[in-house]
């Protein structure tokens, strides 16, 4: 599903990845942590082909991606988003799962009035619709209150069934109990975390990071 080869990335003469290397060849939640700084995000615009990079990304031709939720068009409700981004209409297993996660009084109301929480499913949920093999989440727990949190894991566990997703975060929390595979980024270098061993991401970072 996703291999990646001796990937190495520099600005100028800084190396900020180098000699990554994975495969990842089924559905779940692989979370990666780092602290600020340690190359989360540039490693995920490498897998997107947003940076150059020298090496090998071997992924899927559909792959969807949550940096933030300033791609949707705030001016629109939800439904035009939708037609917009996903281009198509829903399915009612579709149409189901959204109105699950936000009511259809919010949905009908432009975007710039939804909450950020929201907007977050809103954007997760506009990226499940294109049907990606892959799906990489860029902090997606920042900002989110206790509930929200709740719906955002629980919409997480639903995708994961059928879909690789890349997460990164500094709520801990929030991805403990819902991972299936976790990486350290530190030091440029990219170490995969034996699950077997797995507590807690916490003890993790004290291991490997702190
Ligand atoms: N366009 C750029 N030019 C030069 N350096 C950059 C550029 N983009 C990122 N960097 C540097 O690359 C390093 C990794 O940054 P990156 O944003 O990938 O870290 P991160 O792990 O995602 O951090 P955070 O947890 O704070 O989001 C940082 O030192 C950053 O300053």
């Amino acid at each position: 599903m996703l291999e990646i080869i001796n990937l190495e990335k520099k600005y100028k003469n800084k190396t900020i990845l180098s000699n990554f290397n994975m495969l990842l060849d089924s559905a779940g939640i692989i979370f990666f942590l780092g602290k600020n700084g340690a190359g989360k995000t540039t490693f995920f615009n490498c897998i997107m082909g947003f940076e150059d990079y020298s090496g090998e990304v071997i992924k899927p031709v559909n792959v969807a991606t949550v940096f933030d939720e300033s791609h949707l068009y705030s001016n629109l409700n939800a439904f035009d988003n939708i037609a917009l981004l996903v281009g198509k209409n829903l399915g009612d297993s579709e149409r189901e799962l959204l109105l699950k996660y936000i009511d259809e009084s919010v949905l009908n109301r432009k975007v710039k009035s939804y909450s950020l929480g929201q907007k977050k499913i809103l954007a997760i949920l506009i990226a499940m619709f294109t049907n990606p093999q892959l799906l990489i989440l860029d902090e997606v727990s920042n900002g989110l209150d206790y509930d929200t949190a709740k719906q955002v894991k629980n919409l997480l566990i639903a995708c994961k069934k059928e879909t690789l997703i890349l997460v990164c975060g500094h709520q801990f929390d929030f991805y403990n109990q819902i991972l299936d595979e976790v990486f350290v980024i530190n030091d440029k270098k990219l170490v995969q975390v034996d699950i077997n061993d797995f507590t807690d991401l916490e003890k993790v970072y004290e291991k490997f990071v702190g």
